[in-house]
């Protein structure tokens, strides 16, 4: 599986606030969409363009267009904080859904709620999680994803553990993670070790 840490100033910096206990929910929030801005930015470099003609006030020139809008999949709740973001970025992408939410004893998630397309056979899709932990989070929805005919998804993520690299790996679905960071690994509680928390409860206080 291809791994793309965004390795750059900016980006570290937004980090940097999103890690720091200190930042309170707006400020948590504020970071992740810059951030946000910034990988999925890096995420989309590749994607396909087709050309056509653009009239500017002066000349004909060859314009393009993205040959294959996207789908953009938050998982909630935390991934709530990136679709904003990602799709002002991408105004020609769909939006679908799934909700999920680990149970703190097992660490595996407990889904309740999924909202996608029935076909995705040819659309890019884009998951947006803040953080790969375990990778079953990220793990189930590509499951829902492939059965829906997707073959080309991407993880995008903020911070990613080396155990969900491997978890993704592991399951063998085509997906590529664009993430800002790969951390240590995992503590006993499944927590990102250093991490930045619970990405959902930083931004929109506990469950
Ligand atoms: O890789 P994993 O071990 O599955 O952990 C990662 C998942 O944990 C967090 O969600 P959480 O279950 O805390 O739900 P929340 O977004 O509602 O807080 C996070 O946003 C991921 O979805
Ligand atoms: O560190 C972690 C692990 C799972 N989910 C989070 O929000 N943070
Ligand atoms: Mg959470």
């Amino acid at each position: 599986m291809n791994t793309h840490v965004v390795d750059h100033p900016l980006a570290a910096v937004l980090l940097t606030t999103m890690r720091d206990a200190r930042s309170d929910n707006a400020t948590f929030r504020a970071a992740l969409r810059r951030l946000t801005h910034m990988l999925v930015y890096e995420a989309m470099r590749e994607a396909p363009v087709d050309t056509f003609d653009v009239v500017t006030p002066i000349a004909t020139t060859d314009g393009v267009r993205l040959s294959h809008p996207p789908l953009l999949v938050p998982v909630l709740r935390a991934g709530l904080g990136m679709v904003e973001q990602a799709s002002s970025l991408i105004p020609q992408a769909r939006v679908g859904f799934v909700g999920m939410a680990r149970d703190e004893d097992t660490h595996l998630p407990v889904p309740y709620l999924e909202s996608l397309p029935a076909d995705l056979s040819g659309i890019p899709v884009y998951v947006l999680d803040p953080m790969l932990a375990t990778g079953g989070s990220m793990v189930h929805t590509i499951d829902l994803l492939v059965a829906r005919g997707a073959t080309d998804v991407t993880a995008v993520c903020v911070v990613a553990a080396p155990e969900g690299v491997a978890a993704l790996t592991a399951s063998g679905h085509p997906v590529r993670l664009v993430t800002a960071a790969v951390d240590e690994g995992l503590n006993g509680d499944a927590f990102i070790v250093p991490g930045l928390g619970d990405a959902g409860d930083r931004q929109f206080g506990p469950r």
